[in-house]
């Protein structure tokens, strides 16, 4: 058993009557990482959640959280915290009511550690405000206190920046960060390619139940075929003729004039790598170069565009 791995899942499969929501799952993630899972809709990202969750058990395949192999019960292995579609709140109840009867649900004193977990996700003004008054965002802070309260080793999350507006997902962003700094795993599902980028270290990219890529974001950056970049240097026209002279280089920007500053080519990451040492070799300093969509975000697209394709 290897407590270092907070989640090892092979070949995980589960359907829902004819429905393949998840097809031979290979996962596995670290002791203190932030794990993103995207995919478009009905990808088998929830479904997923759900069985670290243990919502729901696996039709095949072997799951094991936190060193320990998940059996066909369904409760969640100590240490596990999280939610799906959304926390179970008590409406009537105010923030610090919900957390008091969640603590008592699980033996524990109903005070302890409420008022720091408060603080924690920017909810300390309105701790005695009946949740049923509560934004989408607010209600998902207050789940991520929840969870919280358990001090959990592995955090799993569905959607957790549905509904925040900038103070909350700063809030938020820095518990998460925080907690993985202490060691807590996190998953967390998104569908904002951003937010998983500034919180992420890894990614699985989920397609139609299949893992279509599981693995660092800067090892997806370097396997993505070919990305556009806008590159603004010192000398624009002799940019150009480098960038068309670059083996794997495409000058893209069609229609823009031939004096703009700002150029748009389309490479894979070597490519790239060459073209940046041939300008810098040639004299012409690199003033900006980021890719027009993050590689994460081109992934994502080229997947869509796929099951289009194939529908
Ligand atoms: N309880 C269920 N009963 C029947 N089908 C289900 C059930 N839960 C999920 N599914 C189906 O399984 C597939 C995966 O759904 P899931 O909710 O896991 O996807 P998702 O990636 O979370 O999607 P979204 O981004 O829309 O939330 C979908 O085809 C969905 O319709």
């Amino acid at each position: 058993m290897d407590e270092q791995v907070a989640v090892r899942a092979r070949g995980i499969s589960k359907c829902f009557g004819e429905v393949v929501a998840l097809d031979g799952i290979e996962l596995e993630v670290a002791a203190g990482q932030i794990h993103g899972l995207v995919g478009p809709n009905g990808a088998g990202k929830t479904t997923l959640l759900g069985l670290l969750l243990s919502l729901a058990v696996a039709d095949s395949g072997t799951l094991e959280i936190l060193g320990t192999p998940v059996g066909r019960a369904l409760a969640a292995p100590d240490g596990v915290a999280g939610f799906v579609d959304g926390p179970g709140l008590y409406p009537s109840l105010t923030a610090r009511q919900n957390l008091a009867a969640l603590a008592a649900l699980r033996g524990k004193a109903p005070t302890a550690g409420i008022d720091d977990v408060l603080d924690q996700v920017g909810l300390t003004d309105v701790a005695d405000d009946r949740i049923r008054g509560f934004s989408l965002g607010m209600r998902q802070r207050l789940g991520l206190a929840a969870a919280l309260l358990t001090k959990p080793r592995l955090l799993v999350l569905d959607e957790p920046s549905n509904g925040l507006d900038p103070a909350g997902k700063k809030h938020v962003y820095g518990v998460l960060t925080r907690l993985a700094a202490d060691g807590t795993a996190v998953v967390l599902s998104s569908h904002r390619m951003d937010d998983v980028e500034a919180l992420c270290s890894e990614v699985t990219i989920l397609s139609t139940g299949r893992v279509a890529f599981s693995g660092p974001l800067t090892k997806l950056a370097t396997e993505t075929r070919e990305l556009d970049y806008r590159l603004t240097t010192s000398d624009a026209e002799a940019a150009r003729r480098i960038a068309g002279e670059t083996e794997g280089v495409r000058v893209v920007d069609d229609g823009v004039r031939e004096d703009a500053e700002l150029l748009v080519v389309s490479a894979p990451v070597l490519a790239m790598d060459e073209l940046v040492k041939a300008l810098v070799y040639g004299g012409i300093a690199v003033r900006e170069l980021a890719p027009v969509v993050s590689p994460l975000e081109a992934a994502f697209l080229a997947l869509t565009e796929q099951q289009e394709t194939n529908r």
